[in-house]
């Protein structure tokens, strides 16, 4: 709020500063810009949000985040178009705060009137820079069910989602967790970006092996090297050591695309980011190659072994062959794939190990409610009463361990703010409280659901981490379970998230494993210190990262405890 009048005021500083003619022009550019967005009596027909937005969304948030007063606020507050929880200054786009019938305007109920999928082709041409032709939209359009229903019927499903997850052999990597290895070449991806430095080296008679890291940069690429293998298969990360650093480069600068600045603009994260969609796309398009050789029964580039490769990817694949996609299209739809699954998982996978094992307590309690779902055996490189993870049940993981679970969504309403957006097709009327509004074809309208996540009246003490306060009891059998209530990580109705049956597994999964195996304490000994949270909507980065040491938890030892 502060920040948008201060940027207010320094624009005005600036603004007087100039030559008369260049004050006449910018003040006559605005007349025009305010009086189309005043005055026009028939919204125009958008096909595509338009790229201000998102901006326009981030600015409704800083300014009914705070305390909703000073000029900026009550300007725009006078100024919107329509009030009671639509917030924004032309009809075309409104950002919903509070609106309280956000899960029936996302219902399948209103899909007459409302469309959530609007925006496929959009992000074909922000995301990609893809020429904008007749044929292309055609393609994306037909293939919006065919490209998420594959997704959905596998990682939505309790069934598959878990066999999905057993591909992961998440036991096998949670061993190779930290290697202690000193030499690059025997380190796994994730210690190479980490910043990793051995303290004590393994096969010290009578020490237990310590090693400090990076605790972001290690997590968010052990996460997504969990995540890719059971929907893409092994060969794809195999065979592109970069490729988890450059969908991090890339993931970077989508904020960017999105509202559609230019290319050419020369900020390093521009620059980098586009290099690394380049290598993204080129090796997608490879891989796809590979996949189709292989779905044909050609034989297949480099020999390579593609038997791996989920259903979920060949039917994909098979639908965008049939509809004549380009492999360079393909690869396009594939690599936001690849993103949907990885850049919000692997930042909440951060936060919540960074949240169990620094929160007092909280460690030992999740190893007492998980150690019956976690198989354990003697670590064979180390005879220090050490072990390995050799199995997961993942079926009882879920449905028994309430307090990990409520750690999930504790972790997910602090650090990711969901936004769902639709477009209006037929023209609505929508009560909201006291008020009525009509909404006309071809506007948008955006709810970001993270908005009430620090809102005190719903979340008691919010900016605190509070393991438990997703528990209730539940009436018929006492028990305690978690419960989301009001909150909505995974976006609402018809447009929410294709992959988070999954997700929540995988989280639970790996969580119950590294704890029950791996001890993290703040590198140097002394307090943890969790680091301030920056961006959003979507997930929060930490400002900087968090350096840790790691040990292999000692059984029957000091660091035992809860088994
Ligand atoms: C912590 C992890 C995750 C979070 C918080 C998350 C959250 C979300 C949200 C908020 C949306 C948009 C919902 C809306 O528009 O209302 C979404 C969309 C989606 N998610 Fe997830 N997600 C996660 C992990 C995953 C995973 C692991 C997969 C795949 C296996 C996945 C696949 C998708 C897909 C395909 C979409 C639709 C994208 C589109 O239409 O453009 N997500 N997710």
């Amino acid at each position: 709020m502060s920040s948008v009048n201060e940027i207010v005021q320094r624009a005005l500083i600036t603004y007087h500063g100039l030559t008369t003619t260049t004050r006449a022009a910018i003040a006559i550019s605005l007349a025009v810009i305010l009086y189309r967005l005043l005055f026009r009596q028939e919204p125009p027909k958008h096909k595509e949000l338009p790229a201000w937005a998102p901006i326009e969304l981030g600015i409704v948030i800083s300014l009914l985040s705070g305390t909703r007063e000073g000029i900026v606020y009550r300007i725009y507050s006078k100024l919107r178009r329509y009030s009671g929880s639509f917030w924004g200054l032309s009809s075309v786009n409104q950002t919903l705060i509070r609106y309280e019938d956000v899960d029936r305007l996302f219902s399948s109920k209103m899909a007459h009137a409302v469309s959530i999928e609007w925006h496929g082709y959009y992000l074909f041409l922000r995301f990609f820079g893809l020429p904008d032709t007749p044929e292309l939209k055609r393609k994306v359009d037909t293939m919006f069910k065919p490209w998420h229903s594959p997704i959905e019927r596998v990682f939505n499903n309790e069934t598959h989602a878990t066999e999905a997850l057993e591909r992961a052999n998440i036991p096998k990597m949670v061993a190779e967790f930290v290697t202690f290895s000193q030499d690059r070449e025997q380190m796994t991806r994730w210690e190479r970006v980490a910043d990793t430095k051995v303290i004590i080296p393994e096969n010290m008679p009578g020490q237990n092996a310590a090693l400090e890291a990076n605790l972001s940069a290690l997590i968010v690429d052990f996460g997504a090297s969990v995540t890719i293998p059971p929907i893409f298969g092994r060969d794809l990360l195999d065979r592109n050591p970069q490729l988890e650093e450059d969908l991090w480069k890339f993931d970077r600068v989508i904020p960017f695309l999105f509202i559609n600045l230019p290319e050419w603009l020369p900020f390093k994260v521009m620059k980098e980011g586009l290099e690394a969609r380049k290598r993204l796309l080129d090796e997608v398009e490879a891989f796809s190659r590979r996949v189709t050789q292989f779905q044909r029964g050609e034989e297949v580039d480099d020999g390579a072994d593609m038997s791996d490769v989920s259903d979920v990817f060949l039917e994909r694949n098979k639908a965008f062959e049939r509809d004549g996609w380009s492999y360079r299209e393909r690869a396009a739809s594939q690599l936001l794939a690849l993103l949907a699954s990885n850049a919000n998982t692997q930042p909440v996978l951060f936060w919540l190990i960074l949240y169990i094992y620094s929160t007092p307590g909280l460690a030992d309690s999740l190893r007492k409610e998980v150690a019956p779902f976690i198989t354990l055996s003697d670590c064979p490189e180390n005879d220090n009463n050490t072990k390995i993870v050799t199995a997961i049940d993942n079926f009882h993981l879920s449905r028994e361990c309430q307090l990990l679970k409520s750690v999930i969504f504790e972790t997910m309403r602090l650090a990711f703010g969901a936004v769902s957006s639709c477009r209006v097709k037929k023209p609505i009327t929508l009560k909201d409280g006291d008020h009525v509004h009509q909404l006309y074809p071809g506007t948008f309208l955006s709810v970001p659901h993270g908005f009430a996540q620090r809102d005190p009246s719903l979340y008691p003490d919010p900016d605190k981490f509070v393991p438990d306060r997703f528990l209730e009891t539940d009436p018929a059998s006492g028990k305690l379970v978690a419960r989301y209530g009001k909150l909505r990580p995974w976006g609402a109705g018809l447009s929410i998230c294709r992959g988070r049956v999954f997700a929540e597994k995988e989280m639970m999964a790996i969580a119950a494993s590294l704890v029950m195996v791996w001890d993290i304490s703040p590198a140097g000994g002394g307090e943890w210190k969790v680091p301030e949270m920056v961006g959003g909507p979507g997930p929060s980065k930490p400002k900087e990262d968090v350096r840790v040491e790691i040990r292999r938890r000692v059984f029957g030892g000091a660091s035992e405890d809860g088994k």
